[in-house]
């Protein structure tokens, strides 16, 4: 019988994993359950085999379509919309749908929808979560009901196992702040990007949102609000809830890698700083923003000619994201010079609120302490712009939320000691950065090294050789190039934690294939074309680092680089239509 349309063939030497994606597809339902299940559907690409073995014939037009054709018609659809508001919703529609005409939609037009289902338009759905709120999708768990969370989780019944969980307490959502249990869709949207970017399965995954209340009043006061109406619940019951959800979710899935998303100032660095030695977890603001940051650096430092020893820093906003950048780019520059953190540390200067903070600064977290400056400042100005002045940084990282904080002046002020300054606005969503691309190449006579938090378009200029105009592109340096890639190196060799070698190891991934290696002129960091690639550099080298660090747990990981490689592609959900083979539906388990 021949397979159908887009499916492969069972070829690869690792067919046989568990995960392997060659070969057909056990599917417990038939009918009408079938056509409304996600992960199975295939809508109008079902074959005539298919139409028969699993009752749909009558339940579908009869004219049999590919994959591709599905596509060019969902893109059609897609493209008639108004907005990018409204293309978010039809494609959460779509997902709900069919996973694999969403994802296949995705990857065939990922540079152009990379920015509707993810920053900055999924700010935008999430801000309407309540009032746009059609179908339910996660898991919510809720303070007041910490006695039900295992039960709760023990119902996530779409699939044998769960690989990869994606939880936030809504607190610090993409840079808009407390959204409450909208927060729910910056787990699904991370989980997304795991699957296009890293293949992991996407009926493997869990979703969740912690509902603690929420201190937005806008939320409190609308009547539609979806979540807890109350402010946030803080301190034992809180810790408890956390609690509760790990040590449910370590029982009932665990295999799982715990990725934790937008949690706030407080609770960010204490809850991984609890759980990182216990189980694999991962903070996404606070780790994958450091790698990636640290990866566009490293870049930024090869066209420039310069080596981590010479880095000075500042990073205006000190808070996950920025402490975050600051620990990886410390480490990396205590590896390089061999000296220890607090020596390494001398090179980063950090800046919040109160200006530079120092130890005479009052009630800084335990994460900032370590960067406090001890020289005297007394009687001098630390704002951004005396500090640039004071201390002539090649480095100036915006993690602050504060749009257009990186003036004119502050930017001359930074290019007129450096011939190229790195200057990377990461505040999210695209309102809310620092500069953009177009006035610092501007006031810097594009010399400046620029990447962004939210994607911008190309910017040109008369910065060629004797005043041409060129056209700059401007790498995303968002955690998204990199934590889909830590994740799938996690899952694959079961890691029992991830180590900071492992972290380490995925900026030299992600480092290794920034087009700025390649050409002066090029992006600071690999785009949406090369998401997959990324993915696989990045999990092979996590893998070597959780097998040299002891934490692999999976046996018969291929030690050959090239057999690696494969393995791990072998292992990555596609978004193809595999055929379908009918088993019994197993009994509720979870
Ligand atoms: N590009 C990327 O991959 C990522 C970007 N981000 C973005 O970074 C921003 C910060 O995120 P988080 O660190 O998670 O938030 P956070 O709330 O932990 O940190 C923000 C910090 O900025 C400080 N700040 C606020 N106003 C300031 C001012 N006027 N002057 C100096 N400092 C000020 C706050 O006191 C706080 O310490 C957000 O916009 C977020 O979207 C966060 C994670 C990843
Ligand atoms: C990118 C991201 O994780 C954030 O803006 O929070
Ligand atoms: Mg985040």
């Amino acid at each position: 019988m021949p397979l159908p349309t887009g499916t492969q063939p069972p070829t690869s030497k690792f067919g046989h994993l568990p995960l392997s994606t060659s070969g057909p597809l056990e599917c417990p339902c038939k009918g009408a359950v079938l056509l409304n299940h996600p992960y199975f559907n295939k809508g109008s690409a079902f074959t005539a085999e298919e139409r028969r073995e699993f009752q749909l014939t009558g339940l579908l037009p009869p004219n049999i379509q590919t994959l591709d054709q599905q596509v060019r018609r969902a893109y059609e659809q897609y493209s008639a919309l108004p907005d990018d508001l409204a293309k978010n919703t039809f494609s959460t529609a779509m997902k709900e749908q069919n996973e694999v005409l969403f994802f296949k939609l995705l990857l065939d037009n990922l540079d152009e929808m990379f920015s509707v289902v993810y920053t900055p338009t999924e700010g935008d759905a999430i801000q309407n979560y309540s009032r746009g709120f059609r179908k339910p999708a996660g898991l919510f768990l809720n303070v007041h009901d910490v006695d039900r969370v295992y039960a709760d989780m023990a119902r996530w019944a779409t699939a044998d196992d769960v690989d990869y969980i994606v939880v936030t307490d809504g607190e610090e959502i993409l840079g808009i702040g407390d959204q409450g249990c909208g927060g729910i869709l910056i787990s699904i949207a991370k989980l997304v990007l795991t699957t296009i970017c890293a293949g992991i399965h996407p009926n493997r995954v869990l979703p969740v949102v912690l509902d603690c209340g929420t201190d937005n009043e806008t939320l409190l006061n609308d009547n539609l609000y979806l979540g807890l109406k109350e402010k946030r619940v803080p301190g034992e019951k809180y810790d408890e809830l956390v609690e509760t959800f790990i040590k449910s979710a370590r029982e009932l899935y665990p295999k799982a890698y715990i990725h934790f998303e937008d949690f706030g100032l407080t609770n960010a660095r204490r809850l991984l700083d609890e759980w990182r030695p216990k189980i694999p977890c991962f903070n996404d603001d606070v780790q994958g923003t450091g790698c990636v940051t640290l990866a566009a650096i490293l870049s930024g430092m090869h066209v420039s000619k310069q080596k981590l020893g010479d880095l000075r820093m500042v990073v205006f906003g000190a808070g996950s994201a920025g402490v975050g950048i600051a620990d990886q780019v410390r480490d990396a520059i205590a590896a390089e010079r061999g000296v220890n953190k607090e020596e390494a540390s001398k090179q980063i200067w950090l800046i919040d609120k109160p200006g530079l903070l120092t130890d005479k600064v009052q009630a800084l977290t335990a994460a900032q302490t370590s960067y406090a400056r001890t020289e005297n400042w007394e009687g001098k100005q630390t704002d951004l712009l005396s500090m640039v002045r004071e201390v002539k940084p090649n480095v100036l990282v915006g993690t602050s939320t504060v749009p257009k904080a990186f003036t004119e002046e502050v930017v001359r002020a930074m290019a007129e000691h450096v011939e190229q300054p790195i200057i990377l606005p990461l505040s999210n969503p695209t309102r809310l950065h620092e500069a953009v691309p177009a006035d610092v190449f501007a006031w810097t006579d594009g010399r400046a090294l620029v990447a962004t938090g939210s994607p911008f378009k190309p910017v040109k200029g008369p910065w060629g050789a004797d005043g041409q105009e060129v056209e700059i592109e401007i790498a995303e340096c968002n955690n998204s190039v990199v934590f889909p890639g830590i994740g799938l190196g996690g899952v694959l060799c079961r890691a029992r934690l991830i180590t900071d070698r492992m972290l380490i190891a995925a900026v030299e991934g992600v480092s290794e294939l920034s087009p700025a290696l390649q050409s002066d002129a090029a992006p600071l960091l690999p785009g949406a074309d090369a998401v997959r690639r990324v993915s696989v550099r990045v999990a092979r080298k996590v893998i070597q680092a959780a097998i040299k660090d002891g934490v692999a747990t999976e046996q018969d990981i291929p030690t050959d680089e090239q057999e690696l490689d494969e393995w791990i592609a072998e292992q990555m959900w596609d978004p193809v239509y595999r055929p379908l083979k009918y088993v019994e539906a197993k009994s509720a388990g979870h």
